[in-house]
């Protein structure tokens, strides 16, 4: 019935080794609790007789088309979860017309989930799929990676730049989980040069803006910037040539104690004032989720772990249902709000507590906005 149901389900199917790794965040976890907090704490105030009998969740983002506001996020490993793995996300993510952000950790390779993904997109129109990388220090891999997966057909590129190091994720590390079980790889990592040795994924501290001019230089796909959260890294992003932002903590995985990321939507909706799209990903697990989030800018939301619980308890079943669950509550949100789609949701149909920017105002930051009523 709901996406908190998938979660129960999955842990009784998981190693719960597994489940905590998903379910699971960096220290004390106070960031992963506060991504959901926050929608809970956010009020709708619907528009009525408005006439909004026919209904679409139809959006583009960054030159992609899809038919829900909700896109997968990038999720490392989909084989913990089911056997067919990223195969089974990509054909349930097609069905939907939903975009999937393939994992550059991902269990199989990008070539084979594109396929899966072809065969498997509604009315014979291929679902979009984009990639996610972690820039490695050797340029001349990243550059091939992002050959491949512009060859099998992402239509875009998600830089995930809130990884210097790896956040510390205690509970793998009380749980002993440090590396995949055996018969799992990464399947990008796999260096035909070495004879298929799998490299490790490099999360390296020595990664700058230069390395995203550089990755201007060699892609014209879409660029977008996984997990900036200063406003002035939002202003410095649009500078060095993004074509979006997703603005996500990493559900809380990566430092933890930073705010929940709808908190931080107006002000770095702001800060890029209208000029590349914002997707916000964390604690997105109902429609009226999603509807907050568009309302306060954000031209479409991830999901996570709900991804990884459905496809536990159900493969590629039960990714479909939960995408489908997720599409009649928007639908219904959509409908209650008075609004016929995305383009109806504006800012005065949310009531905020009073977040606000910090008292010390930014250097160059937007201030004008006061606590209280989001406008
Ligand atoms: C099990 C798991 C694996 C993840 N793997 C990746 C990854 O490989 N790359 C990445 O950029 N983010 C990764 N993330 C972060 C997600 O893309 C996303 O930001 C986060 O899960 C959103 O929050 P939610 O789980 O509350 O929906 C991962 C998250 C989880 C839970
Ligand atoms: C090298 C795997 C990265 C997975 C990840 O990003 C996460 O677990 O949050």
């Amino acid at each position: 019935m709901t996406v908190q149901d998938f979660e129960t389900a999955a842990r009784t199917r998981l190693d719960p080794v597994h489940a905590d790794f998903i379910a699971g965040g960096a220290g004390d976890e106070i960031t992963v609790r506060a991504n959901e907090e926050a929608f809970r704490r956010l009020r709708l105030l619907p528009r009525v007789l408005r006439g909004s009998a026919v209904r679409t969740q139809e959006v583009t983002v960054a030159g992609s088309r899809a038919r829900t506001p909700v896109l997968l996020s990038p999720t490392a490993f989909h084989k913990l979860c089911d056997e067919e793995g990223e195969l089974a996300t990509a054909r349930a993510a097609a069905a939907a017309g939903a975009i999937m952000i393939v994992s550059m950790a991902s269990t199989v390779a990008v070539e084979d989930i594109a396929e899966a993904a072809r065969g498997a997109g509604a009315d014979g129109a291929p679902a979009p799929l984009w990639f996610q990388l972690y820039l490695q220090p050797d340029l001349e891999f990243t550059e091939a990676l992002v050959r491949r997966a512009t060859d099998a057909g992402c239509t875009a590129l998600v830089v995930t730049v809130d990884s210097p190091v790896r956040g510390a994720h205690e509970r793998d590390l009380r749980n002993g989980f440090l590396d995949l079980p055996d018969g799992l790889r990464c399947a990008h990592m796999v260096d035909p040069h070495e004879g298929g040795r799998v490299r490790s994924i490099a999360m390296s501290p020595e990664i700058s803006w230069a390395h995203l001019d550089w990755l201007r230089g060699i892609t014209s796909l879409p660029i977008l910037l996984k997990g900036v959260l200063h406003p002035e890294d939002a202003r410095l992003a649009v500078r060095h040539g993004a074509d979006g932002l997703l603005l996500s903590n990493h559900g809380g995985r990566q430092l933890d104690t930073v705010p929940a990321t709808v908190e931080l939507l107006p002000e770095i909706r702001a800060a890029v004032a209208g000029r590349v799209p914002v997707v916000l990903d964390g604690g997105v697990r109902r429609g009226t989720d999603v509807v907050k989030a568009l309302a306060l800018g954000a031209s479409a939301v991830g999901i996570g772990r709900p991804v990884m619980w459905a496809l536990a308890e159900g493969g590629e079943k039960g990714v479909r249902r939960l995408l489908e669950l997720l599409r009649e509550e928007v639908d219904q949100a959509l409908a209650l709000c008075g609004a016929c789609g995305v383009q109806d949701l504006t800012p005065d149909l949310v009531r905020a507590p009073a977040w606000g920017p910090p008292p010390l105002p930014l250097p160059g930051a937007d201030t004008a906005r006061p606590g209280g009523v989001v406008s």
